[in-house]
């Protein structure tokens, strides 16, 4: 079901309830949407399980909710103007009455995939009438109340009673019954009796006989409607076509090629067309006779088509026609059907496809469209028949063309050349709006992407600088984010004999940066996050960390293990001399952002300074350990080696290991 109905309850609940209570019905019927869009559709069971939590949070009945539901839609549909279009529907209520579904049939093409409905007003007195509602959905019987007696009120000035007299398939009552949409014909069925105060209607219907417009006028020749109207048809009581406009006799032969042309005339009216619209209605002459207020869609049953059948069986002389028996007629509409289609057959091998003459545009020959006939029933006394007054359905001149006709064959005095006209150029309109808002959209997501990648880019170089999660907890708030570490190991990996600093010769600098990058880089490979992370590099200095900032009670095992891969890996480079030493220490940091300009996530403490000392004072291509992340790897496997006592800047003599390798595999 459309939003716009959600939107509407929405709306009121939380007026007349409050937020709160809205929130808890939302919570209760576990409702994912803070607000519903108007032209989304939304599964139709959402409407009786918010009536039935309403229900629960205020203690009115399910049925008063739905009703109140109903309300609130006819209250807020005024928001979009449709106010507008409810008052102009008629004088009276009962006018209102009978264009229900000729207002659902206007919404239909900004409700495209709208299933509504269908209201026929079936009985009528001074004292109300009775209107039948059918519908695929069940549990909206008291949701029609509510929009009813809103209307009445609103639009009419009328207090209205309205009840189900009888209803089938339909859950009333409190049974917040699961709307489900019943595939196939509208099953749901409820008869209402209004009770109002409908006198001055009834009472100028009386007049209209005699009403100044009713001067005794001469009696028209059904033959003036039938040229008025090209595409009507005149029904009998027993739904026979009587008569029917040349148009649609000339539209049937060509959709169907080969029936006998004198075929339509007296046929069952449902054997050439399907009722489109009101959906699943029984067309029988009580139905037509009640709905004449209706706006009727009939669209004409086609089995192929066959221009060329169609253009023989025109030239056919008619006069002449009658001497021919039936099964000549056919049988030279069948053989010119045969010719056409064998002429098509060798046309499509050489893939040629018709030129539509009109638009000059290749039009592949598979086939037309059906046609779509739109009008209302005209009951005609004197020949006591329905007469169908419809003009096709057609929004442009590909249409047109689809269904084989040309501009002159639709009625001269009536808008559907206009239409088709305006809706040809609004169609092109709309192409070329659609072209520019295609164009526009394209640039957006270009540059939609392009802004993406300088996101990424920008977010890649900020994560070099501070660490994801550090990032993120900084996006989310202001504050400064310090944190202390119980124990991590930091890493300090030094580049040796990349540049000379007593050599002045740019030459040998634009070497080092190079050789630098390299070593970096390959380094850079070697980081796996979260267990390690590159905090910085300074000179030839690389500095890392493990258990910061994500905590790795492995801390001392993953820098072990980097170290280890990295004098590996570089070993193998043979990088000209250029040789590598490692240091490594464990113990309590303290981790923050600082920093404006260029913010740098830091570490502070001796932990810090002793691991520098650790690579400063180590020999090339070796890995130098504290005493205290010696014992911590060498116990669980690691391969350690004292190398005795190391005198240490700014920490004395202090007791250091090599570490030789990893834990055996
Ligand atoms: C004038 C503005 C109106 C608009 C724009 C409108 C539009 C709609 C839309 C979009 C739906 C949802 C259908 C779907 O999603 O399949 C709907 C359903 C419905 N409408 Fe209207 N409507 C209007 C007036 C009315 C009036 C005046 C009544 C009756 C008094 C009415 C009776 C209903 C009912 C009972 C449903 C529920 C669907 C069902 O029972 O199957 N509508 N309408
Ligand atoms: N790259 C880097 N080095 C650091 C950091 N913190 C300390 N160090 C180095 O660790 C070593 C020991 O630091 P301190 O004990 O403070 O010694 P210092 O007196 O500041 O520096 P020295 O002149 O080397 O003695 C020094 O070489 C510092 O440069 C850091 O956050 N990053």
């Amino acid at each position: 079901m459309y939003g716009m109905l959600y939107e509407s309850v929405q709306h009121y609940v939380q007026e007349e309830y409050g937020v709160e209570t809205w929130k808890k019905v939302c919570q209760i019927v576990d409702c994912k949407h803070n607000s519903f869009k108007t032209h989304q559709i939304y599964p139709d069971k959402l409407m009786p399980d918010i009536a039935a939590a309403l229900s629960a949070c205020t203690g009115q009945s399910f049925d008063f909710c739905m009703n109140f539901f109903g309300r609130c839609f006819v209250r807020f549909f005024s928001n979009f103007g449709y106010d507008k279009m409810i008052r102009s529907t008629g004088r009276y209520f009962c006018d209102f009455l009978q264009s229900i579904d000729n207002i659902h049939l206007i919404m239909r093409f900004t409700y495209p995939k709208m299933k509504s409905p269908s209201m026929q007003l079936t009985n009528m007195d001074d004292n109300g009438a009775v209107i039948l509602y059918r519908s695929g959905r069940t549990g909206m019987s008291k949701y029609l109340i509510g929009q009813m007696t809103e209307v009445a009120r609103e639009f009419y000035g009328l207090e209205i009673k309205a009840y189900v007299i009888e209803s089938q398939n339909d859950i009333s009552g409190g049974t917040a019954g699961p709307i489900k949409l019943t595939d196939g014909p509208l099953t749901v069925i409820v008869k209402y009796r209004l009770d109002f105060d409908n006198r001055e209607y009834m009472a100028k219907r009386v007049n209209t006989a005699a009403h100044p417009s009713q001067l005794k006028m001469p009696t028209v020749n059904m033959n003036v409607f039938l040229e008025l109207f090209p595409f009507t048809f005149v029904l009998d009581h027993n739904m026979k076509i009587t008569h029917a406009g040349e148009k649609i006799v000339e539209t049937w032969i060509m959709h169907n090629p080969g029936a006998n042309p004198k075929g339509f005339i007296g046929s069952y009216v449902m054997d050439k067309f399907h009722c489109r619209r009101p959906k699943d209605t029984t067309i029988n002459w009580d139905t037509l006779i009640q709905m004449r207020a209706v706006l009727f869609e009939f669209e004409l049953i086609r089995t192929g088509h066959n221009r060329a059948a169609y253009d023989a069986v025109l030239n056919m002389d008619f006069e002449n026609y009658d001497e021919m028996t039936l099964n000549e007629a056919q049988t030279m509409a069948l053989t010119k059907a045969q010719e056409f289609s064998e002429q098509q057959q060798a046309k499509n091998a050489d893939d040629e496809d018709e030129i539509d003459p009109a638009t000059g545009e290749r039009r592949s020959s598979q086939g037309l469209r059906s046609i779509l006939l739109k009008g209302q029933m005209f009951y005609i006394k004197d020949v006591d028949s329905l007469i169908f007054l419809c003009s096709p359905l057609i929004e442009n001149l590909d249409e047109l063309h689809g269904i084989g006709l040309y501009l002159n064959d639709l009625n001269p005095h009536g808008l559907s050349r206009e239409l088709v006209m305006a809706g040809w150029q609004h169609c092109s309109k709309l192409e070329i709006m659609f072209e520019k808002e295609e164009q526009r959209s394209d640039e957006l997501e270009k540059s939609l992407e392009l802004a993406d990648s300088w996101k990424r880019q920008g977010d890649e170089l900020l994560y070099s600088m501070i660490p994801r999660p550090i990032a993120e907890r900084m996006r989310k708030s202001e504050e400064h984010v310090c944190q202390s570490f119980e124990e991590v190991s930091v890493i300090f990996i030094e580049v040796l004999n990349v540049y000379d600093s007593g050599s002045n010769s740019i030459q040998d600098a634009m070497q080092a940066v190079t050789t630098l990058n390299k070593v970096f880089s390959a380094l850079d490979e070697e980081i796996i996050s979260p267990f390690v992370y590159k905090v910085e590099t300074v000179g030839m200095v690389y500095m890392a960390v493990s258990g910061a900032p994500d905590i790795n009670p492995l801390h001392a095992e993953h820098s072990c293990d980097l170290a280890l891969r990295v004098i590996k890996k570089l070993k193998t480079d043979e990088l000209e001399g250029v040789a590598i030493r490692v240091g490594i220490n464990s113990g309590p940091v303290v981790a923050g952002v600082v920093g404006l300009k260029v913010p740098r996530y830091c570490l502070f403490g001796d932990t810090v300074n002793t691991a520098s000392r650790m690579e400063s004072s180590c020999e090339p291509w070796k890995i130098q350990l504290s005493q205290y992340t010696a014992e911590k790897v060498r116990s669980v496997g690691y391969k350690v080696e004292s190398r005795g006592t190391v005198k240490v800047k700014g920490k004395g003599e202090m007791e250091t290991y090599w570490l030789l390798d990893g834990p055996e595999t």
